[in-house]
């Protein structure tokens, strides 16, 4: 059984906006439009309106996050992905667009939707400060420390895909 939806205070600053909303049940992401029409040339970027406000309940955030239509056909990216809404934010949602294309330049018409918002409830956490830290199995492991990057060490031939899919096969 689903759960009673969270109430979120929403105001429209562009009177016409069409509020954000979910495409379909069950998903995480409801559609966020910018109200400025916007061209942007490969490597350009801009900050484009949203034409809405919220006021999130305390103990939530919001995230403005890429769609993946908009990425995979046009290069379009967030900057700044995922972006955060804190629940104490009143100015209206903006949204850091770049497009990533090397070729292409993308267009955005009034009201197209070029991202998703997500909302959560996140932690508020207090930092104690320790002089060491507990033990665990990965220790200071990271940043590729389990290895399976056979296109960054330079084993493939330059070819990063096939890299990819002889990683696959080794598995
Ligand atoms: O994609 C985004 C990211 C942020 N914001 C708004 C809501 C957020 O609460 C506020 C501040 O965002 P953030 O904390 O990420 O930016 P900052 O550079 O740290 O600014 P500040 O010093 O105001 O916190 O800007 C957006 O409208 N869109
Ligand atoms: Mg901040």
């Amino acid at each position: 059984m689903s759960r009673n939806p969270v109430n979120v205070l929403i105001r429209r600053v562009d009177p016409d906006v069409p509020l954000p909303a979910y495409a379909h049940p069950g998903d995480a992401g409801a559609d966020l439009r910018t109200t400025q029409s916007c061209e942007l040339k490969p490597g350009e970027r801009a900050v484009l309106p949203t034409g809405v406000s919220v006021a999130l309940p305390e103990g939530y955030a919001a995230f403005v996050h890429p769609r993946s239509g908009l990425a995979a056909r046009c290069g379009v990216a967030l900057v700044n992905a995922p972006g955060t809404v804190d629940a104490g934010y009143r100015g209206e949602i903006k949204v850091i667009v770049v497009n990533l294309d090397p070729r292409e330049t993308v267009r955005f018409e009034r009201f197209d939707r070029i991202a998703q918002l997500v909302v959560q409830q996140v932690e508020r956490v207090r930092f104690q400060e320790v002089a060491e830290l507990p033990d665990s199995a990965r220790a200071e492991g990271g940043f590729g420390s389990t290895g399976g990057h056979a296109a960054v060490r330079g084993e493939t031939g330059g070819n990063r895909y096939a890299s990819v899919v002889s990683d696959r096969e080794g598995q």
